[in-house]
């Protein structure tokens, strides 16, 4: 069997590679690993050596005659970046790291990942400059950490990515063989990444959307050309992008399929450059293959370029967030609808008063964005927007989130203690989500914080007067909480003084296709016309019953974005829950459905004309009826609706 060592400086970063790469080689190369303070034996018997880092590859003084060798590159260890999302905008932190360069090149990878709210400042083993902070993070160095710090933040030490992985497959020839897992284990890796943002579902919804920004940043299209000039690797990415199966290409000649514009434009020092394409640009790198000892081929990474704007927007978008800034004010509600120019109209009113604004509305129905339209309306604009989510906060958590602490009231309290969201909220208004999650006990305190507007923080007799302005929102109907126990009628009664309500999406069928447009500009800004790329599913959008509102929808515009990027869907694109709901016919249509489009069929034979009002006529049922067989018989692709009388052809 072909012999892999790794060499790397600590034991952490030597064991974790390892155990990365026997999950994917385990059965067809013999791995060892070495750091240094277990250096290899010199008699070692190797077919390649893997350095962990250029620092590894200069420090540790193993160099074999006539060996292979990659140093790799590596990768922050997605699954645990979540944590520094928790931490507030300009906390200044030390990073931790082994040695000078490897502490700077991870505070380039995480600023890289869109981690840039937090100031970093290097500190590695030997430094004789450094500030004395009380939070450090580091990828697994623990032992480096110094001991003035009082908050560690192990982001685990950083894997190889997949391009070396890749190289290392290659060199042992078995690239074509592994491929498959090899995609299968990046996959798996982006799902556990999922599952991690999903258990901080539990934390903050809004937590998972920094994790999904994450994700995005993984998911590039990947080709790869062997020495032979064949195409070995073609990921599912990149199949999307070039609307091309991977099965067809794997085992071609590159060029028969990629032609000169492709190579040219990373045909420059940098190996990188920008293809643009009829439907959209794509960010094309060239990363050579084991380039160290021989030429092996090379790998072709894509991003589209829309997206990466997209993920700056949504990165820059947190950010905001972060600061407690309300982003969006009344420009940024799209619909004309009455049902919601009228839910605005009262908004804007409601905007120049003080008192407590109580939305109430489905899920995804857009709740938050009233809300922050309402306070950069009002004579707070200037002054902070906090939003508080009950569902998202534990129940031991809330006081202390909530009102702050002095230092030592609770076990994990922070030295010097800390001020709580309704502090943060001074001046400003503070947002209520999901009010009716709110537990019990904490109702009453909330109560009394409401009507007396001041504060006292976790274990201080001291009160701090607050003046905030407060919006609630929930989804759940709250008079049946307080007739189940669930929340008391004195808050509800408290609360409950401007109320609003956010109709539903499909109580506002009007704004589905201005939203669909709006969402769709937003995804591929260079694309095609929205109107044209709806034009085949506009009924089904308006037929289907949207429970998740627009927060759905937006989903749906994406994943349609993804799925036909660059035709018109069909309806037969769209997701499983909307097509069994759309097409789940009532009975009186079926029945119907063949007789009519028999008698359509039989008219357009003879030339005679057929409209609905002749239609409805022959059948003895309304207009609507007949309208509503033909959507059914449109959705089923079987004919063409038109104008006039002789508007309906057989397809
Ligand atoms: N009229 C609208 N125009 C454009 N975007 C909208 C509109 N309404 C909602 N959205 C978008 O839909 C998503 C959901 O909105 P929002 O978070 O405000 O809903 P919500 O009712 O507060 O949801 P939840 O009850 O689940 O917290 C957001 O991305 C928001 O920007």
């Amino acid at each position: 069997m072909k012999k892999l060592v790794i060499i790397s400086v600590g034991y952490n970063t030597a064991h974790t590679i390892y155990e990365q790469l026997c999950n994917i080689l385990y059965s067809s190369v013999d791995i060892k690993y070495y750091y240094s303070s277990s250096p290899p034996p010199t008699n070692l018997e190797v077919d390649l050596i893997l350095y962990s880092s250029e620092y590894a590859f200069e420090r540790i003084n193993f160099r074999p005659a006539n060996v292979p060798y990659i140093i790799a590159r590596r990768s922050i260890n997605y699954h645990e970046i979540g944590k520094l999302f928790k931490l507030p905008k300009y906390s200044d932190v030390l990073l931790v790291n082994d040695s000078k360069d490897s502490a700077e090149e991870t505070i380039l990878l995480l600023q890289a990942l869109g981690i840039d709210h937090i100031n970093y400042y290097p500190y590695y083993p030997g430094i004789d400059n450094y500030p004395k902070l009380k939070i450090a993070i580091t990828p697994g160095e623990t032992e480096h950490v110094p001991g003035f710090v009082n908050h560690i933040i192990d982001i685990k030490t950083r894997l190889v990515d997949i391009t070396s992985i890749i190289e290392i497959l290659t060199h042992f020839d078995i690239l074509d063989k592994f491929a498959n897992i090899l995609s299968a284990k990046y996959i798996q890796d982006i799902i556990k990444l999922i599952k991690t943002g999903n258990k901080l579902l539990k934390d903050s919804s809004k937590m998972k959307e920094r994790f999904k920004t994450v994700i995005n940043n993984v998911h590039d299209g990947l080709i790869a050309i062997n020495k032979e000039n064949k195409i070995s690797v073609f990921n599912p990415i990149a199949e999307k992008i070039f609307a091309q199966k991977a099965t067809k290409l794997i085992g071609q000649d590159s060029e028969n399929f990629l032609d000169d514009t492709f190579f040219q434009t990373v045909n420059n020092p940098r190996k990188e450059g920008i293809l643009k394409l009829p439907s959209h640009e794509l960010l094309i790198s060239e990363i050579p293959l084991y380039a160290k000892n021989s030429d092996n081929g090379k790998l072709f990474v894509l991003k589209d370029v829309s997206e990466i704007h997209r993920l700056e927007e949504s990165v820059r978008r947190r950010l905001y967030q972060e600061q407690n800034i309300a982003r969006y004010d009344f420009s940024h509600i799209v619909g004309k609808s009455p049902a919601l120019q009228k839910v605005l109209s009262l908004a804007q009113k409601m905007a120049k008063s003080d008192s407590t604004v109580f939305i109430q509305g489905e899920s995804g129905t857009g709740k938050e964005l009233l809300a922050q339209s309402i306070h950069n309306a009002s004579n707070r604009s200037s002054g902070p927007f906090v939003a508080i989510n009950f569902a998202a906060l534990s129940e031991t958590l809330l006081e202390s989130e909530l009102f702050g602490y002095v230092e030592g009231s609770f076990t994990g309290a922070k030295k010097g203690g800390s001020s709580g969201l309704f502090e943060a909220a001074h001046k400003g208004t503070l947002f209520l989500d999901e009010i009716g999650d709110a537990p019990l006990p904490f109702q009453v305190k909330l109560l009394r914080v409401l009507q007396e507007r001041q504060i006292r923080r976790v274990g201080s007799i001291k009160i701090i007067p607050i003046d905030v302005r407060v919006i609630v929102a929930t989804n759940h109907n709250l008079k049946e909480h307080i007739k189940a126990g669930l929340m008391r009628e004195d808050l509800y009664y408290r609360l409950n003084v401007l109320p609003i309500k956010m109709p539903a999406l499909r109580e506002r069928k009007e704004d589905i296709l201005p939203l669909a447009y709006n969402f769709y500009k937003k995804y591929k800004p260079l694309s095609l016309d929205a109107k044209l790329y709806f034009s085949n599913i506009k009924i089904c959008l308006q037929n289907y019953s949207w429970p998740g509102n627009i927060r759905e929808l937006q989903n749906v515009v994406e994943y349609l974005a993804n799925i036909c990027p660059n035709e018109p869907p069909q309806s037969s694109d769209l997701p499983e829950d909307i097509k069994s709901e759309i097409f789940k016919t009532p009975n009186d249509i079926i029945d119907l459905k063949e007789e009519i489009f028999a008698e359509i069929k039989r008219c357009n034979t003879l030339r005679q004309p057929v409209g609905r009002r002749s239609l409805a006529h022959k059948f003895s049922v309304s207009e609507n009826k007949i309208r509503e067989v033909l959507n059914v018989l449109h959705e089923e692709n079987r004919i063409q609706i038109g104008f006039g009388k002789y508007s309906l052809k057989v397809i």
